[in-house]
């Protein structure tokens, strides 16, 4: 059992070294290795996946990898990652995977963007 847990940690760090992630704690749930993960992780609905896989998107990018599973554990998530690098998706996901059918209220976000030039590319990714 606590080699089975070493050998996940040894894994996703292996995975943070490959995709240049920097974590500033230590109980991170590990970064995705594709997209398909979000299936058998987090039970995530065909149809999303399809989606991405119909807009191109092959692999998740680095912020995705690590900032998808946090914030899909419910957990804060401060990030960082430079420009055009997939942060919309990023947090886009895991309010995605979070819409049901009856559910009244949608997901209630406040997207705050510095400027208008990265309003209007955060909407138009949208
Ligand atoms: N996993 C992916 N694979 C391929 N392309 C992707 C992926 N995720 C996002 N993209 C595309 O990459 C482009 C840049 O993404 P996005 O605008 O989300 O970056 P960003 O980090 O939010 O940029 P900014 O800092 O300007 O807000 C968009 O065209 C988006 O559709």
């Amino acid at each position: 059992m606590k080699k089975d847990v070493e050998k996940e940690i040894e894994k996703a760090s292996i995975l943070r070294k490959k995709y240049g992630i920097h974590i500033s704690r230590h109980v991170v749930p590990p970064p995705l290795e594709s997209f398909g993960e979000l299936s058998s992780r987090y039970n995530c609905k065909p149809y999303i996946l399809r989606n991405f896989s119909e807009l191109g998107f092959q692999e998740p990018t680095p912020i995705q990898r690590q900032a998808i599973p946090v914030l899909l554990s419910k957990r804060d998530c401060f990030a960082c990652a430079p420009t055009g690098s997939g942060k919309t998706l990023a947090f886009l996901c895991p309010m995605l995977m979070k819409i049901k059918p009856g559910l009244k209220n949608g997901v209630p976000a406040v997207v705050l963007c510095p400027t208008r030039e990265l309003r209007g590319g955060n909407f138009t990714s949208s």
